[in-house]
């Protein structure tokens, strides 16, 4: 039976890779995998659990068909390595790091995506975007216009955007993605 996707997304800054490292244990021991994503950010960049690759690198692998999906945001391209498409294939459920102005064509390929969506309030956003200190302040300024591009839709044809607060703590968080997939934070031995 084919596994589910989950497919993440929320402003840059809401918290999606901290939530990932947190809940990867869990998440793991319910047979959710989590994928790295391909970035052609600097590899210096501090952050996320990427493989970091020149433009060169990433449009090579993408006409390869070395990814289930691809697009361009922020002044980067990210990739999420085919890979996955095995993981469901063997009945596993995968979680990936996604994108809001991605999910319709993500939505096509994989029908029964479950799409959640990281939100944290928007005095905290720019806060956390300027502690996390990766990009310049006119790429952080550029990062919260982007979001004054999406709507508040709650849905996708049939499918519901289910969404999860990240302005509290993060253990509070993971606990709830945990519910939401219903998996517990320590596995169940019965
Ligand atoms: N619940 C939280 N409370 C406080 N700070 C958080 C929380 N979640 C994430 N952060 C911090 O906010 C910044 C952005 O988080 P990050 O995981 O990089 O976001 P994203 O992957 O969505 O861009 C990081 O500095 C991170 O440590
Ligand atoms: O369409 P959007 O929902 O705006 O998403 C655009 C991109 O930004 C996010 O990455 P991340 O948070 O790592 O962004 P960053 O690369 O700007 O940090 C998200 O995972 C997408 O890859």
């Amino acid at each position: 039976m084919d596994g589910r996707l989950i497919y993440l997304m929320g402003p840059s800054g809401s918290g999606k890779d901290s939530l990932i490292e947190a809940a990867r244990g869990p998440l793991r021991a319910g047979n959710c995998e989590v994928v790295r994503r391909v970035i052609t950010r600097s590899a210096e960049s501090v952050g996320e659990d990427a493989i970091e690759v020149s433009r060169e690198e990433f449009e090579r692998r993408r006409a390869k068909g070395d990814f289930a999906l691809s697009w361009q945001a922020n002044g980067l391209s990210y990739g999420i390595p085919v890979r996955i498409d095995q993981w469901l294939a063997d009945g596993r459920n995968v979680l990936i790091n996604g994108s809001r102005g991605h999910l319709a064509e993500a939505q096509q390929r994989y029908p029964t995506l479950l799409p959640v969506l990281l939100t944290v309030k928007d005095e905290a956003l720019r806060e956390r975007l300027l502690r996390r200190g990766r990009e310049s302040p006119a790429e952080i300024e550029a990062r919260l216009r982007r979001n004054a591009l999406f709507t508040a839709d709650d849905s996708i044809g049939d499918l519901q955007i289910r969404r999860l607060d990240n302005s509290g703590d993060l253990a509070g968080t993971v606990a709830n993605l945990l519910k939401l997939l219903s998996l517990s934070a320590t596995p169940d031995r019965t």
